[in-house]
């Protein structure tokens, strides 16, 4: 696999000549979050920390040109939508929508700025609800999920006439009362609504993802800080880029969080103004390219299920793949032809045998006894489950001569290389894409067996409860390392287990051998 794409990724928004809201912050965290940025200016706003001046509103026509220029030119992969300003620009941005179809449309339904200044015209916000169809993924805050909340109540949001006081819902005071809101507004315009409880005074500063009657919650932690400008913007831009690359918003939710968080604790080291200040979108890169000193903090910050599950979801496309892969669905469904059931074992059973030498490679170099002991129990575990399957399948004695093919060398050589190092950290996991893939794709193909499969006995391997363990253990173990590493270490761990990920979904995909490459 090559590396992913980088997105192509245009806000939409007014600006902030301080640097920590609308455009300027918008390319900033699309840059720190691995996209390239574009942006075509709504509205010009002198503003600073402390709050909005004055408002300056170039011609819509013009506008509409340099959405053009971009879009006649330019591939866009997503769009964040911000400060519209005005029912104008509201209608333009709309129409260009229906034109281009940008492939990702994510709305910050901007109203009104922390510091409590209007960014929207009254009369434009039912035009702006009005344009939800056209959208994936709003973020409002508490007082503007109200607002959208109020209009979708009423029949339609382009009934209410301009101007005229719309049926609007107070701002939740809960958090169960701004789902409820986010539920009406999700139903009414099929958009999915990522709830921001920032703004509930709480401890927690909880978000949510609501699509419908589904709701995925994601708890967060309050950082102590007044340098909360832009936080919407910032997080909108980088929710638009992940997904560009992620294609899966709770995933991308779950990044974008991490990311803003340390951006947030990381806002201290900038000296922007003495109000509401920016946060420092890259102050992690900062961090990992060895331009700031501390780093420590933040690693405390995050827990060790949240590194692990962070790799985890970074690698949801791999899962996906595998799932996809003829191999898996043919074992599921018994149409996989037996000749390559084999040719996958015998390579699984020469892949399991050194694996098991890495393995005891994790034991040798375990700081505890407990984690010593587990890597060993888990090599003996392999190469037994190597003299098994020679046994029971193939038919011959361990150790028969079977080629290895060049995918699985390529794998084992990953491996090899990360128990030639001295680094237990990366070694570990650069380990844990077999525990943790496996375990999962296997989940899924056990509930396929039934006994007339061909494969019964095979599918029914998978749901050993004893595997089940030990890869809930080895994800702890290595989430602890990660967890306490430097960050350049934990750098190399993420490599190793994504580069292990994409060896495993090769593995997978190497029965039935393609003729061919299949077409898309
Ligand atoms: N002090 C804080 N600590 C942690 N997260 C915060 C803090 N302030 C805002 N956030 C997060 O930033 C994101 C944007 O939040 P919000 O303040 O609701 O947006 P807006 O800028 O649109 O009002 C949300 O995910 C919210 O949880
Ligand atoms: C041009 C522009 N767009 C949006 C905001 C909202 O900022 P915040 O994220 O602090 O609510 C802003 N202050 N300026």
């Amino acid at each position: 696999m090559s590396s992913a794409p980088i997105p192509r990724v245009l806000s939409i928004a007014g600006t902030d000549p301080s640097g920590g809201a609308g455009i300027q912050a918008d390319l900033k965290s699309i840059a720190a979050n691995g996209g390239y940025g574009m942006a075509a200016v709504t509205a010009l706003v002198a503003q600073n920390t402390h709050g909005v001046r004055s408002i300056h509103v170039p011609p819509v026509a013009f506008l509409r040109e340099q959405l053009d220029a971009v879009s006649d030119d330019v591939e866009i992969d997503a769009v964040k939508i911000g400060m519209l300003g005005t029912t104008q620009i509201v209608r333009t941005v709309e129409s260009w929508l229906i034109e281009v179809r940008p492939p990702i449309v994510v709305l910050d339904p901007v109203m009104v700025a922390t510091s409590g200044d209007r960014l929207l015209d009254a009369e434009a916000e039912a035009a702006l609800a009005g344009m939800l169809p056209l959208v994936d993924l709003v973020t409002p805050n508490l007082a503007e999920l109200a607002v959208l909340a109020g209009l979708a109540g009423s029949a339609h949001p382009r009934s209410v006439p301009p101007g005229s006081a719309h049926p609007s819902s107070a701002p939740a005071r809960d958090w169960a009362g701004a789902l409820a809101q986010a539920r009406r507004v999700s139903e009414r315009w099929n958009v999915i609504v990522l709830v921001k409880g920032g703004h509930l005074g709480t401890d927690a500063s909880p978000d949510a993802l609501v699509d419908g009657a589904t709701l995925v919650e994601f708890p967060g932690v309050r950082v102590d800080t007044r340098n909360t400008h832009g936080t919407g913007c910032s997080l909108s831009s980088a929710m638009a880029t992940l997904q560009a690359r992620n294609h899966d918003w709770a995933a991308s939710l779950r990044q974008a969080k991490a990311w803003l968080t340390e951006s947030l604790l990381r806002s201290e080291e900038l000296h922007v103004g003495s109000g509401n200040g920016p946060v420092h979108h890259f102050a992690g890169l900062y961090a990992r390219a060895g331009l700031s000193d501390a780093e420590t903090e933040i690693s405390a910050a995050t827990t060790p299920a949240q590194i692990t599950g962070d790799w985890w979801d970074a690698i949801a496309g791999i899962r996906d793949g595998i799932d996809a892969l003829p191999f898996v669905t043919g074992l599921a469904d018994g149409t996989l032809e037996r000749d390559d059931f084999l040719a996958y074992l015998a390579q699984d059973a020469l892949y399991l045998r050194d694996y098991a030498r890495v393995l005891a490679r994790a034991s040798q170099l375990a700081p505890t006894s407990e984690e010593q002991a587990f890597w060993a129990t888990s090599a003996s575990g392999s190469i037994l489950g190597e003299l098994e399957l020679h046994r029971e399948w193939l038919g011959g004695e361990p150790g028969a001569t079977f080629e290895a093919h060049p995918v699985t060398t390529a794998y084992l050589n990953h491996l090899a290389a990360a128990g030639a190092g001295t680094s237990y950290p990366v070694l570990v996991a650069a380990l844990l894409p077999c525990f943790w893939l496996y375990q999962d794709a296997g989940e899924r193909l056990h509930t396929r067996s039934h006994p007339g499969h061909p494969y019964a006995s095979w599918l029914d391997t998978y749901a050993d409860p004893a595997f089940r363990m030990a890869t809930d253990r080895a994800i702890a173990i290595v989430g602890r390392a990660a967890a306490s590493a430097p960050t350049a270490e934990r750098d190399a761990m993420r490599r190793a287990f994504s580069e292990s990920a994409r060896h495993e979904l090769a593995f997978f995909a190497m029965f039935p051998e393609a003729p061919d490459k299949p077409s898309e």
